[in-house]
């Protein structure tokens, strides 16, 4: 009975290696202690410069399959993967990232569950009341969106996205980007929304990623009635991770 509640307590830590940034969480059992990004190589990640990890056990999911290289010889680390995930028919080279987020989402919301996740990629990934993969959508992210106008073309700069909602009819190429890239994806979203809850009436929606709140406030203005039933949750890979490891501490 001890040990079991020791258990309860023991700290891990989880690291989800995106293709942008390395999001990290530290958790004492099921509580997440706390959670932060940093970015690839970065500098000045105490963690990594207290060695934390080598003492205590950590859990690495990777999207970006050279990174896994690094960790999966070191001490203390398991890899997750696909076949870990309890979730029915995922496909061979679906993302694990998608898959944790969805397994997430779904014990912490319920499901059926929609999971769109703001990332370098944006993506859309959908699982039925019985756990079953239904789907999902693949498109680039805000930012890639912003550098590929920018690399691809001679004339066009790589702006910023703003915080609130830009007007829909720009006067100037800075803010013609931003309307193009922000009204062309929000459209996109609330069109995958709706056909989600016309297929599962009573589904979820759950915004996670580097995107969420810039996502979510786009959404607030432009579509209030859709985000009204919209959760955003930054948290939702580490969810996942926790419903897999949490049996094995
Ligand atoms: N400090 C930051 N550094 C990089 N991207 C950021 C930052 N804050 C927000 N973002 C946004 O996060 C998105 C990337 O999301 P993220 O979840 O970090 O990606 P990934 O999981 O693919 O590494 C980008 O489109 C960018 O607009
Ligand atoms: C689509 C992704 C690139 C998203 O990665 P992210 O933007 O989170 O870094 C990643 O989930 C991936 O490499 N998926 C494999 C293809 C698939 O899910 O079908
Ligand atoms: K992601």
């Amino acid at each position: 009975m001890k040990r079991q509640n020791d258990k309860k307590h023991n700290p891990w830590l989880a690291l989800m290696i995106g293709n942008s940034r390395l999001h990290w969480a530290k958790f004492n059992g099921t509580k997440l202690v706390e959670a932060w990004d940093i970015e690839h190589f970065g500098a000045g990640d105490r963690r990594l410069a207290s060695g934390e990890w080598k003492k205590i056990p950590l859990y690495v999911a990777s999207v970006v399959p050279s990174e896994i290289v690094f960790w999966q010889n070191l001490p203390n680390v398991k890899i997750i993967n696909r076949d870990q995930i309890p979730l029915k028919g995922i496909y061979s080279s679906l993302g694990i990232d998608r898959a944790l987020a969805v397994l997430g989402a779904g014990a912490t919301s319920g499901w059926p569950i929609l999971v769109i996740d703001g990332g370098t990629a944006l993506t859309l990934t959908g699982a039925d009341e019985q756990r079953q993969l239904v789907g999902g959508a693949i498109f680039p992210g805000l930012k890639l969106q912003i550098k590929s106008l920018a690399q691809g073309t001679a004339a066009l700069p790589e702006i910023p996205l703003p915080t609130q909602l830009p007007p829909r009819w720009a006067l100037d190429t800075k803010s013609a980007i931003q309307s193009g890239i922000i009204y062309t994806v929000l459209a996109g979203i609330a069109n995958y929304m709706q056909a989600w809850w016309r297929e599962f009436p009573k589904g979820q929606i759950v915004l996670t990623g580097g995107d969420r709140t810039l996502l979510f406030s786009y959404l607030e203005s432009l579509f209030p009635d859709i985000a009204k039933k919209v959760k955003v949750d930054p948290n939702l890979i580490f969810w996942g991770m926790r419903d897999l490891v949490i049996g094995h501490l």
